[in-house]
């Protein structure tokens, strides 16, 4: 739930950590004894595997736990999600199985295909990941080496992976966890390619848990981040698969080998779409708490004297902390606000898209790609900021900032990776330039493209941001255009025109992203606000004049090119920032407490609710398997010998 929405719903603050009587986090089994940085890279996961039963049998129990549900539609699938923080430090070995498996069945799937599956996975009878990157190819989709084979005379595919490099590599929960899964791989029928497909595959015997004869699995190996995840490698040998296993709602073949396209092949990659909407209040929920932990641990910590006649202050009292930190505040609820904005947009696609109206799929598709980009780099560069604003004890495992960034900082990679994306969005702006350019009209979110007024007086005012950025945007599209048909008239290639302006590309596509971001932002809070006590309403739209100011900040050169900001204007605008970062303070602590981030879900000495930050820290400390004994045996076999000259 988003802190507007949260806001909007309870009048009063919920009193954070006010135990719940038959919750799930009152199960204490499903925590760990000793923390789990102490355990060995096979005792994490086997860790994470009792704790993953526990959860979802509890999940099951007392929430009436729907799995596959969308995520951002339901209050309690959120909680749920908050709750697997608690629950798992790294992710558990089935994010995968929720977050992918049972999306491509329910999107991929023929309705009879959803009826049977999608019942077994739901009640984890079967446990799924989904498996498209390979070790040779993640991004150029296209390229991808696994082969499925269609044979008429027995009415199946068989799957193959020729090569080293097309080995599936990374799916979550492959290695050991999984008994089946979604594997995109090459159709071909009559040595005819038709494009990739997806097929659900069983991968292990459903009783003694051993891969089946021709697959071949096993993990990666260990990562920066998502410890427990699993990820493994899948390789097939010839290994055959009945016809009904491969998901058929978009595109079939028959039992005699015809091959019937679906609408568009690219309806195959609408698992992707799915995750990327996600993933953007994914991000939110990261930011919250390490916003959370970082404010929280700033109002604890007192270091220096801001008058040597005074006593040490609250670390969040010097501007410069309230600079790193208040911006989070303001940044996890503009993710959780877009978050929603873009879930409403996708599920409209998605309905028109039931009736054969595909229109609006590129639009989705450009506005998954950039919100997935912007949300991640920008809340993974936040939340390594809230880590470094902890001083060392932000560096320890226990303030969980180290864990938090690694969960960022990994959906910068997957799910598409970053720069690519930007390009798959900016490959739409500038199509989009050139359809308005020839007086088409365009999508609501790419229609100021086309704004050919002069340039205004800049204005210090949220309007006069949003335009601003807007005009950027608009302005890079318009130069990246000028560059590629200036290199094509040259005689360069389109592909290699499109390369050569590839670093401008990828701006003008962050450009639009915040765009989308500040507009959409403003507008959400303005409408839920009207709902609000006034007290309330204005320190929301204190973070909404914030983070317009804050980015105007941040991309000063862009606006200086493309709009009519002037220097008395950025002197004023950073007095405006200053003087926000004054009046936001106040309500810093209260403002991260509605996030109503349980210290379970913290799972942080920084964190907690009580600002006992010494005494977990100590606590913490002494869990430390080393703290054990006073001397370690190394001691007696390495160290006094060398010492002595014996060794
Ligand atoms: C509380 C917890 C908080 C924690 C936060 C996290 C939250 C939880 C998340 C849930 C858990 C899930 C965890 C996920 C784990 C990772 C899973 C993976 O990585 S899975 C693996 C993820 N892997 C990737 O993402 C791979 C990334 N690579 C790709 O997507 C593609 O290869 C490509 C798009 C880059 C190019 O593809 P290519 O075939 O070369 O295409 P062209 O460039 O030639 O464009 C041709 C046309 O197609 C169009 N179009 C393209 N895509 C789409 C689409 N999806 N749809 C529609 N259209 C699309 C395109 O616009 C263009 O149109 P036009 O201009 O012609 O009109
Ligand atoms: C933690 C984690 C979990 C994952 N889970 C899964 C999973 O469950 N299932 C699954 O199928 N996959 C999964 N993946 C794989 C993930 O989807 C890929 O890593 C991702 O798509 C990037 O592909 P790649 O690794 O091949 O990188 P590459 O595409 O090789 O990227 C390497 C570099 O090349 C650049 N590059 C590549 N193509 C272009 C281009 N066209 N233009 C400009 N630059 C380009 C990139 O920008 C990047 O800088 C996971 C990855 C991670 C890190």
């Amino acid at each position: 739930m988003g802190l507007v929405d949260q806001l909007v719903n309870q009048p009063h603050y919920t009193l954070v950590n006010q135990p719940r009587e038959n919750d799930i986090l009152s199960h204490k089994e499903l925590f760990d004894s000793i923390p789990e940085e102490y355990l060995s890279h096979k005792e994490k996961y086997e860790n994470a595997i009792r704790k993953t039963v526990l959860y979802y049998r509890l999940m099951q129990k007392y929430q009436n736990y729907k799995e596959g549900s969308t995520i951002l539609d339901e209050t309690r699938a959120n909680y749920r999600n908050l709750v697997s923080f608690a629950v798992f430090k790294d992710y558990p070995p089935l994010m995968l199985h929720n977050g992918m498996f049972i999306p491509a069945i329910a999107g991929q799937g023929t309705p009879e295909q959803q009826k049977h599956w999608l019942k077994r996975a739901k009640n984890m009878e079967i446990l799924g990941t989904y498996a498209q990157t390979e070790l040779g190819h993640g991004t150029f989709i296209r390229g991808l080496e696994t082969t499925a084979e269609y044979d008429p005379s027995t009415e199946e595919f068989v799957l193959h992976s020729p090569t080293l490099t097309s080995y599936k590599w990374w799916p979550g929960g492959l290695g050991h966890t999984v008994n089946y899964c979604v594997v995109m791989a090459q159709l071909y029928i009559r040595g005819r390619h038709h494009g990739m497909q997806p097929f659900l595959v069983q991968l292990r015997d459903e009783a003694t848990h051993m891969p089946l004869p021709g697959v071949k699995l096993g993990e990666i190996g260990a990562k920066l981040g998502l410890s427990t995840v699993n990820n493994g490698f899948l390789a097939f040998e010839h290994h055959r698969i009945p016809r009904d296993r491969m998901l058929m709602k978009n595109a079939q073949v028959l039992k005699d080998g015809t091959f019937v396209a679906g609408p568009s092949s690219k309806l195959a990659y609408g698992t992707m779409i799915y995750v990327r909407v996600i993933i953007v209040n994914g991000m939110a929920n990261l930011m919250a708490k390490a916003a959370t932990i970082a404010v929280r641990y700033s109002a604890v910590r007192r270091q220096s004297q801001i008058k040597p006649s005074e006593p040490e202050c609250q670390i969040l009292d010097y501007v410069t902390q309230q600079h790193k930190l208040l911006i989070c505040i303001a940044t996890s609820l503009a993710f959780s606000t877009c978050a929603r904005w873009l879930w409403d947009v996708y599920t409209g696609v998605m309905g028109q898209m039931e009736s054969g109206n595909m229109d609006h799929l590129p639009e989705l598709h450009a506005l998954a790609c950039s919100l997935k980009v912007v949300s991640t780099m920008d809340v993974s560069g936040l939340v390594e900021r809230c880590r470094l604003a902890c001083g060392g004890h932000g560096f320890m495992h226990s303030s969980n900032l180290p864990y938090t960034y690694g969960l960022a900082t990994a959906a910068c990679t997957y799910e598409g990776e970053n720069t690519v994306l930007l390009l798959q969005t900016a490959r739409s702006l500038v199509k989009a330039w050139q359809k308005g350019s020839k007086g088409k009209p365009l999508s609501p979110t790419e229609a100021y493209l086309m704004d050919k007024s002069p340039v205004p007086k800049w204005e210090n005012t949220l309007d006069g941001i949003i335009a601003g950025f807007r005009r950027v945007s608009a302005g890079k599209v318009q130069d990246c255009v000028s560059k590629i048909d200036k290199l094509v008239k040259m005689g360069t290639s389109y592909e290699d025109a499109w390369n050569q302006t590839s670093v401008r590309l990828v701006a003008a596509s962050e450009a639009h992203s915040r765009a989308v971001i500040l507009a959409t932002f403003r507008s959400e809070v303005s409408r839920a606000a009207a709902a609000l006590s006034p007290p309330l309403s204005r320190v929301l739209h204190q973070l909404v004049h914030l983070y317009c100011v804050y980015w105007a900040l941040e991309r000063l050169g862009d606006l200086l090119l493309y709009t009519s900001i002037a220097e008395r204007d950025v002197q004023e605008l950073q007095q405006q920032y200053e003087d926000l970062l004054q009046k936001i303070r106040p309500n810093a602590v209260g403002l991260v407490d509605a996030f109503d981030l349980r210290d379970e879900i913290l799972n942080s000495t920084l964190g907690a609710y009580d600002g006992r930050v010494y005494e977990r820290l100590m606590e913490e400390a002494l869990k430390s398997p080393l703290n054990a004994e006073p001397v370690n045996q190394s001691f007696h076999q390495y160290l006094k010998p060398f010492m002595h000259g014996k060794l």
